[in-house]
Order: structure tokens, then C-alpha cells, then sequence
């Protein structure tokens, strides 16, 4: 059995599926925005029913699934919003982010939790591409600046900052226009030979 930090098989991604897992974080922001009543929730309810048969018959395990392995925005890991990379360097990577409707915590805010699921995604994706060997997160510090608005494109900085034997540190910034949302720093080391 291949372990988790093999670089991934080259996977045939049939056509349309880039465009069936974005579609499945919209429906995730509509499902969350909708308020539907008894009849929109029993058609909508035997639809999803139908939506999960189809893709049980398809069930693999975790090295034969397509969603994390995309060459995509996002991976077509839906669970995780999407960085959309605009330039990137070996030591900084800059890009946008757009937190949908599922994302929201209250009062137009990002859910606290949602940011630092971007960021361990961001750093680990980092901390793991241009010819590094394997690392795990040990940690990860987010500080909250000011709100983070849903259904707004932001700015993102991650930045590669050094490296000290098995450990490299990470750093990261959430920009709205001028304003600094989000600052997070994440430390990530190196597995030992043979760890998992
Ligand atoms: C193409 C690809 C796309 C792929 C795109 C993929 C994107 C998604 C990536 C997501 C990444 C994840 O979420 S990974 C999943 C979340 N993380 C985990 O499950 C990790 C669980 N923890 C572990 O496995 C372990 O604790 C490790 C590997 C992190 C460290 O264990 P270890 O290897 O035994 O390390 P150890 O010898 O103890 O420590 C080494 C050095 O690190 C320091 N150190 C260790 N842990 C910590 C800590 N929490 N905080 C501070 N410092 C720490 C030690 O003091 C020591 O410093 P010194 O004495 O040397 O100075």
C-alpha cells in the first residue's frame, strides 16, 4: 500500500468532473443559504438521495479518489476553500480566496474554524511542493485581526520563512483591500524515516 505522501499517481480525471466538484461547494453555499419549505425539502431531499447513490457506486479508497488530487483551485477538495495561486515563488505564493455562504460563522463573518482549515491546507500544500521532502503540521497559530466577510474575494499571502533541520515555519496574511484580517503562522516538520 502507497503511503499518504507518495506524490500522487497521475489520475485520469474524466471530463466534467472539475466542474461536478465545483459545482458541489456551490450547492454547499446554496444549501446554507436557503430557507426551503416542506415541498422544496422533500424534492431536494430525494435529489441528494439520488446524487449519493450515483457516487457510491463509484466508492474507492483513499489513493484511487479524485477529490484532493486535481490540478485545480482547490483540489477538488471541497471541504477546504479554494486558493486561487497568482504567483508563486519557492519561498511566497500569493493569491485569492472566496469564502462562500458555508463558511459563514455569523453577522456576515467567516466561521473562525474555516480559516485555519484554509491555512493548513495552504502551508501543508507549501510546505510539501517544490522537491521538499515530507512534512506534517505540529502547529498552527492563527491570529484574528478583524472580521473576515464571506462572499468576498481576498487577498492571501503564505510565505515559506525558514527552515531549521527537520522544521520549517510558515506565515500567512488574509487581506481585505487595505485591511489585515487574518495573520497565521504554522510550524511543520519533517517525518522521520519510516514514520507514517
Ligand atoms: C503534492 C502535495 C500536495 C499535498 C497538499 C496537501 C495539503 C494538506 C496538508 C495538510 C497537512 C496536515 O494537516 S498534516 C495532519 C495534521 N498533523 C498531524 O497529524 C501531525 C501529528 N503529529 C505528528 O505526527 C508528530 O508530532 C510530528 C511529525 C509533527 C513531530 O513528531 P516527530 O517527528 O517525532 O518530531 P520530534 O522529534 O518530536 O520533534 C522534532 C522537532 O520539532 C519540534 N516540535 C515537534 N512538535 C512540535 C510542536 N507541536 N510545537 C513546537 N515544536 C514542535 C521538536 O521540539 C523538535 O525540535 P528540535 O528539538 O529539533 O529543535
Amino acid at each position: 500500500m502507497p503511503n499518504w505522501w507518495d506524490k500522487p499517481a497521475p489520475v485520469v480525471i474524466p471530463e466534467g468532473y472539475a466542474e461536478f466538484a465545483e459545482q458541489f461547494r456551490i450547492l454547499q453555499d446554496v444549501m446554507t443559504a436557503a430557507a426551503p419549505d416542506a415541498d422544496q425539502t422533500r424534492t431536494a431531499s430525494q435529489l441528494v438521495a439520488e446524487l449519493i447513490d450515483v457516487l457510491a457506486q463509484s466508492a474507492t479508497d483513499e489513493w484511487s479518489q479524485l477529490s484532493g488530487r486535481l490540478p485545480v483551485p482547490g483540489r477538488g477538495q471541497t471541504l477546504v476553500p479554494a486558493f486561487h495561486i497568482e504567483t508563486e515563488t519557492e519561498t511566497e505564493s500569493r493569491g485569492t480566496v472566496r469564502f462562500g455562504r458555508q463558511f459563514l460563522g455569523g453577522n456576515g463573518a467567516v466561521h473562525g474554524g474555516a480559516i485555519p482549515l484554509f491555512f493548513d491546507d495552504a502551508f501543508g500544500r507549501f510546505a510539501n511542493t517544490h522537491d521538499r521532502t515530507l512534512a506534517r503540521t505540529a502547529n498552527l497559530h492563527v491570529d484574528y485581526r478583524n472580521v473576515t466577510p464571506i462572499d468576498t474575494d481576498l487577498a492571501v499571502i503564505v510565505r515559506f520563512d525558514r527552515e531549521e533541520g527537520r522544521k520549517r515555519y510558515l506565515t500567512g496574511e488574509i487581506w481585505n483591500g487595505e485591511c489585515l484580517c487574518v495573520e497565521a503562522s504554522g510550524l511543520f516538520v519533517v517525518l522521520k524515516p519510516g514514520a507514517a
